[in-house]
C-alpha cells in the first residue's frame, strides 16, 4: 500500500519478486553502472524493486538529495539493516548506527574534535607522515627497482592508519615501518572478505534485519556466517588496541580532558566521565567511536590519494602542470624562510584542488545510500520526470516506510551539474562551474560524496587537509605512471564501498598497481 504513491514512476523491469533489485546492485561489474544506464532512460529519479514485491525511490535529482539530506533533519533515517551492520561493523553503538536523539548527542561530543582550528594542527603529522612515505619509496622501490610496479594504495592505508592512529589517539600503529600488526592485516580486506558479493540468501537475510526488532537484532548478530564472523573479528582485535591505549594512556588522557583539550581521546574520554545524561558517553559508545573514526577514518582517504594518483597516471599532461605547480609554491615557501606549506598554501594550489574534487566527483567511495521515509512527505525534484502516464512531474508524494538509495555516484554525473563529458575525469572542469548557481548540496564543493546534512561525513575537513598535504609531498617527489610490464584493468566494484580489483586478477586483492619513478 505505502508504494502506491510512486507506482506510477518509471524504471527498469524488476527482475525478481523476492530480491527486486537488491542483487542486481550488489553484482554490478562497476560500482553505478546501473545508475548510469537508469539516469540515460528514466532521467534523475526512478522507481526500483525492492524486496519482496515492495518498491524504491532511486534518485540522483539534486533538489531530491537536498530535501532528504539537509532539510529534512532526521525524516529519512539509514534503514535498519544498515545501521545495524554499521554498529558490527563499529564493535558497538557509535555514530554511524546511531538514529534521532541519540546521533544527536554523540555529533554534539565528538563536533569540537574536528574544528577547523584543532584540525590545523594535525597538517605537520600529515606532512611528516607523507615525507616518511617519500623515504620509503626513495629506499625500497626506487633505488633497488627504479620505476617498480607498485600497490600504492597499500602503502597509502598504512600512512593513513598512522595517520588516524596518532591523530586521534596518540597511538602509533607503525604500520609504515612494517611492525608486524594483525589490526592493519585485518582492515586492509575487511571490505571485500565481508560485503563483496553476497548469496541471494544472505542479502535476503542481512535486508530483512530492517523488519526485526532490536532484541531479535541483538540476537542476529552473532550469527556464524563467514562474513560476520570476519567483521567480529576486526572488531576484537580493535577493542585490544583500545583497552591497551585506555589502560596506558587513562590517567594522562583524563588530565588532558580536563584542561580542556580537544583532540578526540580527550573528548571522549571526558564525555565517559561525564554525569550529565546529555553530554555522557557510556564505555560501549566511547570504544565505537574510536572504532568509527579507524576505520571510516583511514582506507577512505587512502583509497581517494589512489584513484588520483591512477586518473594522473592516465592524464600525465594534468601531472606534469600540477607537479610545476606545486614546484612554484615551494619556491615562494622557501623565499619567505619556510620549509612546510601552510593550510594556505595548500588551499592556493588551484590544480591539486581541482584533481582533489574531480576525483571525489569521480570516484565516489560510497556511491550509494539507503534511507526510509519516517513520515509522509513531498519530495520535490529540480529534474521534471515522465511518468508512465506520460504526465510530467516535479515532485513525488512519499508514505511513511518509503524505501529510498541516494544516488551519489549517478548525482556526481549529472551534466546539468558538472558541466559537458561527466563520464570523463577531467579536473579543468572546475574552472567552468559556478558553485553559486549549483544546487547547495552537501559539505564540499557541492559533491555528494562526504553526503550531507546532519549525517554528513563529520572528518570531510580533516580527510581534505590529509589529501592535500599527502598529494603535494608524493607528487613533487614521484612521478606516477600506468604500469609498463603488464595492463591492470582496475575494476571499481561494490563491496559494501566502492573498492578497486584487477580484472582478471583478484587474487592480488585490491589493489592500485603504478609504476613510481622518482622525478628528474
Ligand atoms: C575521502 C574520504 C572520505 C569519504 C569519501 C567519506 C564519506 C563519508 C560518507 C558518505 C559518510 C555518510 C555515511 C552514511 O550516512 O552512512 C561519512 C560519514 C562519516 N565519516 Fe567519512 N568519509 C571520508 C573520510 C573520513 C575521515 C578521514 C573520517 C575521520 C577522521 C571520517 C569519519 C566519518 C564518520 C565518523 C562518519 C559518520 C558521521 C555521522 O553519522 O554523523 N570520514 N563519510
Amino acid at each position: 500500500r505505502r508504494n502506491r504513491s510512486f507506482k506510477h514512476l518509471r524504471g527498469p523491469p524488476v527482475p525478481s519478486w523476492a530480491f527486486g533489485h537488491e542483487y542486481i546492485f550488489t553484482r554490478q561489474q562497476e560500482a553505478g553502472e546501473f545508475d548510469f544506464a537508469c539516469m540515460k532512460e528514466y532521467g534523475t529519479t526512478w522507481r526500483i524493486g525492492g524486496l519482496l514485491g515492495s518498491d524504491t525511490i532511486m534518485t540522483a535529482d539534486p533538489k531530491a538529495l537536498q530535501h532528504i539530506l539537509h532539510k529534512s533533519g532526521y525524516n529519512y533515517p539509514k534503514r535498519r539493516d544498515n545501521s545495524k551492520m554499521s554498529e558490527i561493523f563499529s564493535g558497538g553503538p557509535g555514530i554511524t548506527s546511531a538514529a534521532g536523539e541519540v546521533h544527536q548527542r554523540q555529533r554534539k561530543i565528538m563536533n569540537p574534535a574536528f574544528s577547523a582550528t584543532q584540525l590545523r594542527s594535525f597538517l605537520t603529522l600529515f606532512q611528516e607522515t607523507g615525507r616518511k612515505l617519500c623515504e620509503k619509496w626513495e629506499k625500497e622501490v626506487v633505488v633497488s627497482t627504479p620505476s617498480k610496479t607498485v600497490y600504492v594504495n597499500k602503502w597509502l592505508a598504512k600512512a593513513t592508519l598512522d595517520i588516524i592512529g596518532q591523530a586521534a589517539f596518540d597511538y602509533n600503529y607503525g604500520a609504515l615501518d612494517e611492525r608486524e600488526n594483525a589490526l592493519s592485516k585485518s582492515y586492509s580486506t575487511l571490505f571485500i572478505d565481508s560485503s563483496l558479493y553476497p548469496t541471494k540468501l544472505k542479502l535476503f537475510y542481512r535486508t530483512m534485519w530492517h523488519y526485526l526488532p532490536d532484541w531479535v537484532l541483538d540476537i542476529l548478530e552473532y550469527t556464524p556466517t563467514r562474513e560476520l564472523k570476519r567483521v567480529r573479528e576486526t572488531s576484537r582485535l580493535f577493542r585490544q588496541v583500545a583497552d591497551d591505549l585506555l589502560r596506558e594512556k587513562g590517567s594522562e588522557v583524563q588530565d588532558r580532558a580536563e584542561e580542556g583539550h580537544k583532540d578526540v581521546l580527550s573528548i571522549l574520554v571526558k564525555a565517559n566521565a561525564s554525569e550529565e545524561p546529555r553530554s555522557r558517553l557510556s564505555d560501549k559508545e566511547m570504544k565505537a567511536q574510536m572504532q568509527t573514526l579507524t576505520l571510516a577514518g583511514h582506507e577512505t582517504t587512502a583509497s581517494t590519494v589512489s584513484w588520483m594518483l591512477l586518473e594522473l597516471a592516465r592524464h600525465p599532461e594534468y601531472q606534469t602542470r600540477l607537479r610545476e605547480e606545486i614546484r612554484a609554491r615551494r619556491e615562494v615557501v622557501q623565499a619567505r624562510g619556510d620549509t612546510r606549506f601552510t593550510i594556505d598554501d595548500l588551499e592556493s594550489m588551484t590544480l591539486l584542488n581541482n584533481a582533489i574534487k574531480e576525483t571525489l566527483r569521480y570516484h565516489a567511495i560510497v556511491f550509494h545510500l539507503n534511507r526510509y521515509a519516517l513520515k509522509d512527505d513531498v519530495i520535490p525534484l529540480q529534474d521534471p520526470i515522465v511518468t508512465t502516464t506520460g504526465e510530467v512531474i516535479d515532485a513525488i508524494p512519499v508514505k511513511a516506510g518509503t524505501w529510498m538509495k541516494l544516488s551519489f555516484c549517478g548525482y556526481n554525473r549529472l551534466p546539468s551539474v558538472w558541466g559537458a563529458e561527466p563520464d570523463v575525469w577531467n579536473p579543468d572542469r572546475f574552472f567552468q562551474i559556478d558553485p553559486t548557481k549549483q544546487t547547495k548540496l552537501g559539505v564540499y564543493a557541492n559533491l555528494a560524496t562526504f553526503s550531507g546534512g546532519v549525517r554528513s561525513c563529520i572528518g570531510w575537513r580533516f580527510s581534505l587537509i590529509e589529501m592535500q598535504a599527502l598529494a603535494s609531498e608524493l607528487l613533487e617527489k614521484f612521478e606516477f605512471s600506468l604500469p609498463k610490464d603488464e595492463v591492470y584493468d582496475i575494476q571499481r566494484v561494490p563491496a559494501g564501498m566502492m573498492v578497486p580489483l584487477v580484472r582478471g586478477k583478484w587474487h592480488l586483492g585490491s589493489v592500485i598497481p603504478l609504476c613510481v619513478a622518482a622525478v628528474p
